[in-house]
């Protein structure tokens, strides 16, 4: 039996109209996010199947506009640090079948860092975050992978590596950095993407891969579970449990 959920197509996956926003407005009302977040990661209670996303890297690369692009369409062009983390959850439907992901944003800047990292616990997918015309930033990544699989099994994780504000780079200056990225990410066997939040280029593509990806992941899981059964089998399981 030959198993394709690794190439779903783009059709396949559908966001549909309900997508659950965590807009943060008080501590109170984010640390009640964060529980309900964190409880929901670890007890699988959740009416449909979630996966974790980290999303690191360093300040000013453009980590909360990737998110809120994707997630709001919105872009702003002010820059304001995020203190310590930020999440959203965005829900698709993977072949019909109901799947979210939780896009975890964390703080760049090096005060806020202990704080961020004491989220990394359970990620499903790191998102490491270089812009394409800081190649310091691209210099760090490898700090950044590092950090986030002290505490993930390296061997349970997919890793993106992504080139953010492309629109800023001329074709020469990108085609410079993006030899390098390659490098790194075949090195660190992580997926590499390049985009831009303010055009929205490669944006969406972007997620629907993670959530592709994870989904496969979550399904081949449960296959390996529950031995060697026909794939329609599992996913009618899961949608019946889950949904
Ligand atoms: N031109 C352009 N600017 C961008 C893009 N993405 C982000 N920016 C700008 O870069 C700055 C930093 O963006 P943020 O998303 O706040 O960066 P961050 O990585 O979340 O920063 P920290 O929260 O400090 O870790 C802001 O002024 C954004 O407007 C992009 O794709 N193109």
């Amino acid at each position: 039996m030959t198993i394709v959920i690794a190439h779903t197509l783009m059709s396949d996956i559908h966001l549909p109209q309900c997508s659950v926003k965590a807009a943060v407005h008080t501590k109170d009302e984010f640390n009640s996010k964060v529980k309900t977040a964190c409880q929901e990661q670890r007890t699988g209670t959740v009416g449909f199947k979630i996966a974790k996303v980290i999303v690191v890297g360093d300040l000013a690369v453009g980590k909360t506009c990737l998110i809120n692009r994707f997630c709001k369409d919105v872009f702003d062009k002010n820059y304001k640090a995020t203190i310590g983390v930020d999440f959203e959850m965005e829900r698709f439907e993977v072949l019909g079948v109901p799947f979210s992901l939780q896009l975890w944003d964390t703080a760049g800047q090096e005060r806020f860092k202990c704080i961020a990292s004491t989220y990394y616990r359970g990620a499903q997918t790191i998102v490491i975050v270089f812009d394409v015309n800081d190649v310091a930033s691209l210099g760090h990544a490898r700090q950044w992978l590092e950090d986030a699989l002290k505490e993930n099994d390296p061997t349970n994780v997919q890793l993106f590596l992504v080139g953010t504000k492309k629109d800023l780079s001329s074709p020469a200056q990108y085609s410079q950095i993006e030899q390098d990225a390659i490098e790194l990410a075949e090195e660190i066997k992580a997926e590499y993407w390049a985009l831009s939040s303010l055009t929205g280029e490669n944006v969406r593509e972007f997620f629907f891969r993670i959530a592709s990806l994870a989904f496969e992941a979550n399904v081949l899981a449960e296959l390996e579970k529950s031995g060697s059964r026909h794939i329609g089998d599992v996913i009618s399981e899961y949608t019946a449990i889950h949904c």
